[in-house]
């Protein structure tokens, strides 16, 4: 409709008739699932963990820790050797960035960005060797429950660190 100078564009397509994403997270092992919540009287009630979501590859829980992050902060980009970790955002607005920095990886050099909020339940499964960072992107604290197949250790964590402005991470993902 549009003439003159406008050059108008029309949205692509995000996501399917049941508000699906189109195309799924483009990194190995990465994935999100949705859960629904319980609306009852008491309030609402959101389960974070049952084994047989993960019937097919299993996922032992060894560790369970609750994060909380203030607005605005954005947590150091870091990736994992051995544990796996399942993060299920619960309270306000997070955006998660990816990066697939594993060799043997199909998606090798991918990465990808997604926001969470628990009107929309889901954790995001993320693999080792597939670098993550968490942005606050809201005005209120955020917090997220972290799942993970083995536990901590103290004196080894198993977090692996890369300064924010490396050049071997994508920039402008969050
Ligand atoms: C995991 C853990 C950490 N800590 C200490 C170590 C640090 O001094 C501090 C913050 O830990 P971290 O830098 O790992 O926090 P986040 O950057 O928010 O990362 C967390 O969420 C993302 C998504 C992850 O993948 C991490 O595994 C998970 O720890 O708590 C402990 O004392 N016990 C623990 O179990």
């Amino acid at each position: 409709m549009a003439g003159g100078i406008l050059k108008e564009a029309r949205a692509r397509q995000t996501l399917d008739k049941d508000w699906d994403p189109i195309s799924p997270p483009p990194i190995d092992g990465v994935y999100v699932k949705d859960v629904k919540n319980v609306i009852y009287r008491g309030g609402v009630l959101t389960e974070l963990y049952r084994p047989e979501w993960f019937a097919e590859e299993s996922f032992p829980i060894g560790h369970v820790v609750h994060v909380s992050l203030l607005p605005g902060l954005v947590t150091q980009w870091h990736c994992h050797h051995v544990q796996r970790d399942i993060v299920f955002p619960v309270r306000g607005f997070l955006r998660i960035g990816l990066y697939d920095a594993r060799q043997d990886s199909p998606t090798q050099g991918k990465s990808f960005a997604m926001n969470f909020n628990l009107h929309r339940p889901r954790y995001l499964h993320i693999p080792p060797g597939v670098w993550h960072s968490l942005k606050n992107i809201g005005t209120d604290e955020a917090v997220y429950i972290v799942l993970n197949d083995v536990p901590f250790e103290y004196e080894n964590p198993d977090d692996w660190t890369l300064a924010p402005d490396s050049p071997a991470l994508p920039s402008g993902l969050l």
